[in-house]
C-alpha cells in the first residue's frame, strides 16, 4: 500500500501472520487488496505483518477456516518465527476460533476484534466509548467457551467440572449485566443527543460519508477551517463531529462521521448506529471517494451498501474524487491475459460521467485544486433545499 509507517516505538512491535481465503472468481490483484487493507488495519493497531497465507477454496472450512494442511504450515512457521499473532480476514466463528487456538497455541484475532481493538483504542467521547464497549462484550459472549481450551490444556482434560464451570456462568452472568447496563447507558446519550439535534436551528444539514482513510477529515477541516483530526491511519474519525459552515452567504451544518470498511463487524454496525443518525438525518452527502486506492471502485460499493443498510441511500449526493494528485495509471493488467488499456483519470471520469447522475467533482484537499468548483456546487445544492424548504425565509441571502 505503501503508506507512511507511524508506530509507538516504546513498545516491542508484535509481529503478525495474515491468513485469508481466495474464493473462486476473485481476481488475484483483489486478494491482494484485501489483505493489503487487513495488514493496514494491523499497522493501525499497532503491530506488523511479517507473511501472507491464502489457499484457494469454495468458501471457508467450517472447523477451521483454512484446510489442515495449511494449518499446519502456518503453525510451523509461527514456530520457527516466533510469531506473536495470526489474524484471520473474516469474523471467526466461536467454533473456528477455539479449534484453531488449539491448533496453532497462539494469539489468534479475526478482523472483527482487529477493528473493535482499534475502535477502542481511539473513542473519545462516552457514546462511542460505550458503544465499543458494548460491541466488545457481544462479540466475546459467544466466545466464553474458550476459558475451556485453557483450562484444558492446565489441567490435561480432566477435571473439567467444578470452578471452570461456574467460572464461565458467573463470567456469562456479569457480561449479560454489564451490556444491558450499557444498553441503558446509551439510550440516554441518545436521547440527550436527539433533543440537541432537535434544538438546533433550521439549518440545512450535510454529511462527509465515505471509505475510512478518503479525506473526509481534511474535507471537513478545509471546508469549516476547523481542527479535526486526520491522519494516514484507519479509523482516525470515531466521533462524530458538526461544525457550523458558511459558503458566501449561505450558512449549513456540516458533519463528519466514522468512516466505513468492507466486512465492518455486526455488532459494531448495530452499536454505532446512533453515531451514523448525522448521516441518516442529513439533506445532502458528500461521499468522499480515495480515487487513488486501487480499489476505490470496491469501496464506493461497500460506502453505498452500507447507506443502504442505515437507510440512507437515497439523498441527495454529490460525489468527490478526492486525491486526484497521488492518482497513477493502473498498469494494463498483469495477471490476465487479454490486454486491457490502462486507464488515464480523464477515461475514467468520462466513462463514470456517462454512467452516473448524481453532480461529481475531482479534487484534491491536501493540494487545493478544484475547491471552488465543489464549493460552488455546495452551495447551490444547499441553497436550493434552502429555497424550497423555507421559501419565504429571505433573512440569509
Ligand atoms: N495525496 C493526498 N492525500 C490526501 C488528500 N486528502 C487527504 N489526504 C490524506 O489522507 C489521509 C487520510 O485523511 P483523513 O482526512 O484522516 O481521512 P478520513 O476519511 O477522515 O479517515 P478516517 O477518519 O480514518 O475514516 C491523511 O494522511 C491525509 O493527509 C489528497 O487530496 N491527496
Ligand atoms: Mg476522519
Amino acid at each position: 500500500m505503501g503508506k507512511q509507517k507511524t508506530y509507538d516505538t516504546a513498545l516491542k512491535q508484535e509481529r503478525a501472520v495474515l491468513v485469508g481465503v481466495i474464493t473462486p472468481g476473485e481476481k488475484p490483484e483483489q486478494t491482494k487488496e484485501y489483505l493489503d487493507e487487513l495488514a493496514f488495519l494491523v499497522d493501525t493497531a499497532g503491530g506488523v505483518v511479517e507473511k501472507n497465507f491464502t489457499q484457494k477454496m469454495l468458501k471457508p472450512d467450517r472447523a477451521t477456516f483454512v484446510g489442515t494442511g495449511k494449518l499446519e504450515e502456518i503453525q510451523a512457521y509461527v514456530k520457527a518465527e516466533e510469531i506473536d499473532m495470526v489474524v484471520f480476514d473474516d469474523e471467526l466463528s466461536p467454533s473456528q476460533l477455539r479449534n484453531i487456538e488449539r491448533e496453532l497455541q497462539v494469539k489468534i484475532l479475526d478482523r472483527s476484534n482487529l477493528i473493535l481493538d482499534i475502535f477502542a483504542g481511539r473513542a473519545q467521547t462516552a457514546q462511542a466509548k460505550t458503544q465499543v464497549e458494548l460491541a466488545q462484550l457481544q462479540y466475546l459472549l459467544p466466545r466464553l467457551t474458550r476459558l475451556w481450551t485453557h483450562l484444558e490444556r492446565q489441567k490435561g482434560g480432566i477435571g473439567m467440572r467444578g470452578p471452570g464451570e461456574t467460572q464461565i456462568e458467573s463470567d456469562r452472568r456479569m457480561i449479560l449485566e454489564k451490556i444491558s447496563l450499557l444498553k441503558e447507558r446509551l439510550k440516554l446519550i441518545d436521547r440527550q443527543n436527539e433533543t440537541q439535534r432537535k434544538n438546533r436551528t433550521q439549518l440545512i444539514r450535510v454529511a462527509l460519508v465515505g471509505y475510512t482513510n478518503v479525506g473526509k477529515s481534511t474535507i471537513m477541516n478545509m471546508l469549516a477551517k476547523s481542527e479535526v483530526f486526520a491522519e494516514n491511519k484507519l479509523f482516525a474519525t470515531l466521533d462524530t463531529t458538526v461544525r457550523k459552515v458558511v459558503i458566501e452567504n449561505v450558512p449549513f451544518l456540516l458533519s463528519d462521521t466514522v468512516g466505513f470498511i468492507r466486512k465492518l463487524p455486526h455488532h459494531l454496525v448495530e452499536c454505532f448506529k446512533s453515531t451514523l443518525d448525522e448521516v441518516r438525518e442529513a439533506d445532502i452527502l458528500i461521499h468522499v471517494v480515495d480515487v487513488s486506492h486501487p480499489n476505490f471502485e470496491d469501496q464506493i460499493h461497500t460506502v453505498n451498501e452500507t447507506l443502504n443498510d442505515l437507510g440512507a441511500r437515497d439523498k441527495d449526493t454529490i460525489m468527490i474524487f478526492n486525491k486526484i494528485d497521488a492518482y497513477v495509471t493502473p498498469k494494463t493488467d498483469e495477471y490476465n491475459e487479454e490486454e486491457i488499456a490502462p486507464l488515464t483519470l480523464s477515461d475514467f471520469k468520462k466513462s463514470w460521467m456517462a454512467h452516473h447522475s448524481s453532480p461529481t467533482i475531482f479534487i484534491s484537499a491536501t493540494r487545493k485544486e478544484n475547491i471552488e468548483e465543489f464549493k460552488q456546487l455546495l452551495y447551490d445544492k444547499v441553497k436550493a433545499i434552502h429555497t424550497s424548504r423555507y421559501p419565504y425565509d429571505k433573512l440569509l441571502y
